[in-house]
């Protein structure tokens, strides 16, 4: 993996602005973490990536339910399949939908239904410049472009997704202003300020101190930024939370899952304004569901078979809230 090379666009941005703080050591640490083997499946994903045709798209489409990269004249047989089975040796595919050409890549997730309970209630990315904590496949941070975004950076730690995103970004805009770095949300630098709107949707419950994950997302925004927070939720007041006890819908590495009026003080607590819950909603098993693109357990197997409103721990089924809030 070269990133000297798949980074060069984005160096050249940060250097110019205030995140150029974070260039100085990045390189060398995500190099050493490459010398590290940081995932033994590394080596066969990048061979899956590079095997990959080289194929010109000659229409891009971000804002529509699949991300899609379309050309006029049809593949050749060679191509379609090499372009799928290349594809395929990168599953599971967990966020989605994209659409390659004739190939239709029918994520476990329908991140497309997020994006549309989200979007309506944030203020415009216009111009903006914007980080997506914990981005997956990246592909919010498609959407994100899609909506007029400047620039956008997503940060993941799991070199799968990576990957995944370069994979897409091969077609769908090799040249565009979007990045995905591999790093953990911890590792990004305090008080970096840089951007307008940044996201954390899905996290927030992986962390074992919720309101440093808090903290450390206001401290990446530039005063009057928007937080926009999506996360697992229980119903209840402001003196509730949920810790399961070990696994939450099979999840091992879930701690807090609190009401929205606990969300909501921790929020305020962090120092946020214009504290808003804009949008609940429980997780379906058509919204999250195996498919040929990600073969394991899903969704229904993670649910009470004899009463699907409980995990099959016994706790409640996902709900799910979005909270948007101003530095
Ligand atoms: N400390 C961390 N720092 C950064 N990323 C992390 C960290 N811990 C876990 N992740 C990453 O956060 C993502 C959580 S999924 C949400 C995807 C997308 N946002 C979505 O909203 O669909 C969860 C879900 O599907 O609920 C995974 O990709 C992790 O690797």
């Amino acid at each position: 993996m070269d990133f000297f090379k798949i980074y060069q666009d984005l160096f050249q941005y940060m250097k110019q602005g205030p995140l150029n703080r974070w260039l100085d050591n990045l390189i060398p640490q995500l190099e050493q973490r490459l010398l590290e083997n940081p995932h033994g499946d590394l080596g066969r994903w990048q061979a899956a990536l590079n095997r990959l045709p080289d194929i010109q798209a000659d229409n891009i489409t971000l804002t529509t339910s699949a991300i899609t990269a379309n050309k006029a004249e049809a593949l050749s047989e060679a191509e379609l399949v090499q372009l799928t089975s290349g594809l395929m040796a990168l599953s599971p595919w967990r966020k989605g939908p994209f659409q390659l050409f004739d190939t239709y890549i029918n994520t476990e997730w329908h991140s497309d239904w997020k994006w549309d309970r989200v979007v309506p209630h944030i203020s415009s990315l216009k111009n903006r410049v914007v980080l997506d904590v914990g981005c997956g496949s990246g592909y919010h941070c498609w959407r994100m472009l899609g909506e007029g975004a400047d620039r956008v950076i997503g940060i993941d730690p799991n070199y799968l997704f990576l990957t995944q995103f370069e994979a897409i970004k091969k077609y769908c805009g090799p040249k565009s202003p979007i990045h995905l770095l591999p790093v953990k949300m911890e590792e990004v630098p305090s008080n970096l300020e840089a951007f307008d709107t940044t996201f954390s949707m899905g996290v927030l419950y992986h962390r074992r101190s919720p309101i440093d994950h808090l903290l450390e997302l206001k401290s990446t925004l530039r005063k009057g930024g928007e937080l926009v927070l999506e996360t697992l939720v229980i119903e209840g007041d402001n003196e509730q939370c949920l810790m399961p006890e070990d696994r939450y819908a099979m999840m091992r590495n879930v701690w807090f899952i609190p009401s929205c009026d606990t969300l909501a003080l921790w929020l305020k607590r962090a120092g946020f304004k214009d504290i808003k819950l804009v949008d609940l909603n429980r997780t379906t098993t058509e919204e999250q569901r195996a498919t040929e693109w990600m073969t394991y357990q899903s969704l229904n197997s993670f649910l009470d078979p004899e009463d699907p409103a409980k995990t099959i721990e016994g706790y409640p089924a996902p709900l799910r809230a979005t909270f948007v809030a101003t530095k």
